[in-house]
């Protein structure tokens, strides 16, 4: 029953810490496995060594939120995402200061800065901006609270439309009237057959003209040359984006230097090892438990 481990030399000199001090075997590096049966977890971003390799494998567990880069997965598998705090507080601040960039015209600014102009422009506020968030789950709740604490109002995007706090709530089914007063929009969906390819020019023409758009869910997500389009017909005015498809962007790719556009190296967040390590080990522990229900487990059939 080991636990294996995937990943960065340092991420795993923090997890054999957290592993040893419970006595829970953990091996990391698929180099180091002696014996494949023994495998029953596997802890990974993406995996350098195929699944079928541990016969025994029965959990494998995310390092980030998203679990995109592992679907599908055999059926006989269980899937788990990172619950680490850490990081949904860090993509909520790249949110927040994304909101607050595009709000108060720093593409502006930027271009303005490398051309040692002086000039300066209205000064919004944020009452006055209506922001919706796409995606209204772990990091979505935490970004909206923060926006509205700085006084934008705020409307959320999700399946079910649970209610949330202060944020007017829109159901799957009612995207047009979300887009329709969304100044800002902000995604933070996760990454699945039903929101590939979902920002695009149909989504941007529903948009308030002059709309921000704000985006750290996955760059496959984004149709970057309808953002193109819809930039230079001015139906979209600034871009702040983390995720692209293909990441890394290209070095010559044309929105590194839009000058309405600011792209991220997906920075917004980085897992945190301690933390990601004690979800881990929750994790193994209620399988062996036996628990209905592991922390943070997929629902494979919605894909998050
Ligand atoms: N840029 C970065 O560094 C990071 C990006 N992320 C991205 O953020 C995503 C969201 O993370 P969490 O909030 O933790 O996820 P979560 O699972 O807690 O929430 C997902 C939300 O999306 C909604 N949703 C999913 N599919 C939908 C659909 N088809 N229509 C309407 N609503 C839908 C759900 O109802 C839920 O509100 C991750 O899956 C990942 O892709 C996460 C961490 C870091
Ligand atoms: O948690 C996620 O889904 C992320 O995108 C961040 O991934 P990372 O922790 O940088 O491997």
């Amino acid at each position: 029953m080991t636990t294996l481990l995937l990943g960065p030399e340092n991420r795993a000199a923090a997890w054999r810490e957290v592993f040893a001090a419970e006595n829970e075997p953990l091996i990391t590096s698929s180099e180091n496995v002696a014996r494949p049966e023994e495998i029953r977890y596997l802890v990974c971003w993406k995996p350098d060594v195929s699944l079928d390799t541990f016969p025994n494998l029965e959990v494998v567990v995310s390092t980030g939120a998203g679990v995109d880069h592992l679907i599908p997965l055999p059926d006989h598998l269980r899937l788990c995402r990172t619950l680490s705090r850490d990081i949904e507080e860090k993509v909520r601040d790249w949110v927040v200061m994304a909101c607050l960039m595009l709000c108060r015209d720093m593409p502006v600014y930027l271009d303005q800065a490398r051309r040692g102009l002086w000039n300066t422009l209205p000064v919004p506020s944020s009452r006055d901006r209506n922001i919706g968030i796409m995606g209204m789950g772990r990091i979505g709740r935490l970004a909206a609270a923060s926006l509205r604490e700085l006084g934008f109002s705020v409307s959320g995007w999700s399946r079910s439309g649970t209610p949330d706090d202060g944020v007017e709530m829109y159901g799957a089914d009612a995207l047009p009237a979300f887009l329709e007063q969304s100044d800002v929009l902000v995604c933070l969906l996760p990454l699945t057959d039903s929101t590939h390819g979902i920002l695009g020019q149909e989504l941007f023409d529903q948009l308030p003209a002059g709309a921000m758009l704000v985006h750290a869910g996955r760059g496959s997500q984004l149709r970057m040359d309808d953002m193109r389009t819809a930039l230079e017909t001015g139906q979209i005015s600034s871009a702040m984006i983390d995720v692209t498809d293909p990441e890394p962007l290209p070095e010559d790719h044309w929105a590194w230097t839009h000058d309405k556009v600011i792209v991220t190296p997906h920075a917004a967040a980085s897992t945190d090892y301690r933390p990601g390590a004690e979800h881990a080990l929750r994790v193994i522990r209620a399988h062996r438990e036996g628990a209905a229900s592991l922390p943070g487990e997929i629902d494979l059939s919605r894909g998050y």
